[in-house]
């Protein structure tokens, strides 16, 4: 399996998503500035946590125009896998890549801490290594976590089966609709989530409830 991590101005987790994907892939990642242009032939693209640009405009807004988003945007049209993590969540949203905006916590404090994750798909490449229903752990960091969409983008989200996780057990952390946590499009391919994955796939980091998301993306492309 290939992988791309890109890193922007002001990202900070890029080098975790990279150890999360070596560590469970065994395959190391390329890594990829924001200004290039053109990404490597990889079957997944991440776009990391972090505070792109500062956070400057809304979280995610500079970084959704930035070149290589362009690049994104044309892997993400034919199919290559691309996963958002927290700001890389709000990038894609920006970019119009997801449905739905990222606003300031209901509370307008920054959360950081863990919660519980319901997991509502388990038919996505993201997914599929899931039960349904299965809750799991996953630590969050971020102000601007509440998801939003309007009532008639919310229907087709429900409808269409993109809500991916929802904050369980009452730990939503930030005020989003229907308690989602993540959302994929309506193709799949691309999923953005809040919380972080990739802070807990190695018993050092206290836990492994991350390691379903990326092992079910290397089962699929092994077996592929
Ligand atoms: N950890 C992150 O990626 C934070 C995202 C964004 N800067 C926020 O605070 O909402």
């Amino acid at each position: 399996m290939k992988s791309a991590v890109i890193t922007f101005p002001g990202s900070n987790r890029e080098r975790d998503m990279m150890n999360a994907l070596k560590l469970v892939t065994g395959h190391e990642p390329a890594a990829v500035w924001h200004q290039d242009t053109a990404l490597p032939d990889v079957d997944l693209v991440v776009l990391p946590g972090g505070f792109s640009y500062g956070d400057y405009l809304r979280a995610g807004a500079i970084a959704a125009r930035s070149p290589v988003l362009r690049a994104v945007a044309e892997a993400a049209d034919k199919g290559t896998l691309v996963l958002g993590v927290c700001n890389g969540f709000q990038m894609l949203t920006e970019a119009g890549l997801l449905p739905g905006s990222l606003m300031r916590n209901a509370d307008l404090h920054f959360v950081c801490r863990e919660v519980k994750l319901e997991t509502v798909n388990t038919t996505s490449p993201f997914t599929r290594g899931f039960a349904l229903g299965q809750v799991w752990r996953c630590p969050v960091a971020h102000h601007d976590g509440n998801y939003f969409a309007d009532p008639q983008a919310l229907e087709k989200i429900e409808g269409e089966g993109q809500v991916a996780f929802r904050y369980g057990e009452g730990t939503n952390p930030n005020g989003s609709v229907n308690d989602i946590a993540g959302v994929l499009n309506g193709e799949g391919n691309v999923l953005g989530m809040m919380p972080h994955p990739e802070n807990l796939v190695d018993p050092l980091q206290g836990g492994t409830d991350g390691r379903t998301l990326f092992e079910s993306i290397a089962n699929l492309l092994e077996t592929a």
